[in-house]
């Protein structure tokens, strides 16, 4: 049987305006320690994103390196510093947060004993959290106890997380879709967590067994730093609901599916690909970032594409 899917009209109501009694917290606050002296654009990406998917406020939390890392070219800025110029409505340092994004632009390898425990602190919390690239292998040993989380691999993450063979969980192709969903269903049920697996189609899987698709997606999305816009989209939209996904254990499957056709939809705005067949022009991950606002309005309704 195919998963259903999460169709543009039902992510449309689960993006949340806001009213008069609103404030900056209330709208949701998210919080980023994402990024490394390698991959600082990594953290730009998904600052912006947040911004863009309608966040109220925006924390960023550089992760601790140790005095070592090093940065991809010699005198590139440092994380923060490019979150700063970029986005000066950031706000920097620890606080009160209705949802994480870990991972982006981090390598597991580099990781520091510090900042190993200050991300599984973030996992074993309260706050729902999107766990991305170079955390994804914390998941495994935290315990039953953990906030809601939500995994976003690509298919190379996905098979080492899932402990399979690339080929298994590798390409898109409707011969093994269903094989897909049923193994992405098996990594949610395992982990406890709802994993969106990213690819033309996403393919999103909650612990109890519901799987969703977004997409096809436009291929033009094909393109580095869009996992990192992605990050940043959901962790947005789960910090607007956070208390409804403490409450509805089925809340973050259809959120992440949202996020996923949000993102499609400003990849399609960006690239003039209504159809996202591959029509228009190339893009690149800031491009989706910044096509977030139309792609919202579209999806509510509030303007003809
Ligand atoms: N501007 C930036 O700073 C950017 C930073 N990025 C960060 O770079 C780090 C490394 O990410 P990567 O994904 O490149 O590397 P990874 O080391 O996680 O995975 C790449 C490996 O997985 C395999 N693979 C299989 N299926 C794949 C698929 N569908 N997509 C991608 N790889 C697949 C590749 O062949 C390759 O061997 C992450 O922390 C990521 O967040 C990237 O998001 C690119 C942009
Ligand atoms: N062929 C494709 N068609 C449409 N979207 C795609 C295709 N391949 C990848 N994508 C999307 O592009 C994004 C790539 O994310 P990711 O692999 O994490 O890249 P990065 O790590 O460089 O940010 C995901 O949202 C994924 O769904």
């Amino acid at each position: 049987m195919n998963a259903p899917a999460w169709t543009r009209e039902r992510a449309a109501e689960l993006l949340r305006s806001p009213g008069p009694g609103d404030d900056k917290y209330r709208r949701g606050v998210v919080g980023l320690r994402t990024g490394s002296a390698r991959y600082p654009g990594a953290a730009v990406l998904g600052v912006e994103a947040a911004w863009r998917a309608g966040s109220g406020m925006v924390r960023y939390v550089p992760g601790s390196e140790s005095p070592g890392a090093r940065s991809a070219v010699p005198g590139l800025a440092a994380p923060a510093a490019a979150v700063l110029a970029a986005r000066p409505e950031t706000v920097f340092g620890t606080g009160r947060c209705d949802a994480w994004v870990i991972g982006s632009g981090t390598d597991p390898a580099l990781r520091t004993a510090a900042e190993a425990a200050a991300l599984r602190a973030l996992l074993r919390g309260t706050a729902p959290v999107v766990v991305d690239a170079g955390a994804l292998d914390l998941v495994r040993g935290i315990g039953s106890e953990h906030a809601p989380l939500v995994l976003t691999p690509h298919a190379g993450e996905f098979a080492r997380l899932a402990e399979r063979g690339a080929a298994e969980s590798g390409r898109d192709s409707a011969a093994d879709g269903a094989a897909r969903d049923a193994a992405v269903a098996e990594l949610a049920a395992e982990l406890g967590a709802t994993v969106l697996l990213k690819g033309s189609v996403t393919r999103c899987a909650s612990p109890n067994g519901e799987v969703l698709h977004a997409g096809p997606a436009t291929p033009w999305l094909a393109s580095a730093g869009t996992g990192d816009v992605l990050a940043g989209a959901l962790g947005a939209l789960l910090a607007q609901h956070a208390e409804a996904v403490r409450a509805d254990a089925a809340l973050p499957v259809r959120l992440a599916a949202t996020a996923a056709v949000l993102h499609d939809a400003a990849a399609r705005i960006a690239a003039g690909d209504p159809e996202g067949r591959g029509a228009g022009r190339p893009i690149t991950a800031r491009d989706v970032a910044d096509a977030l606002p139309a792609a919202w309005a579209e999806l509510v309704g509030r303007v003809e594409r």
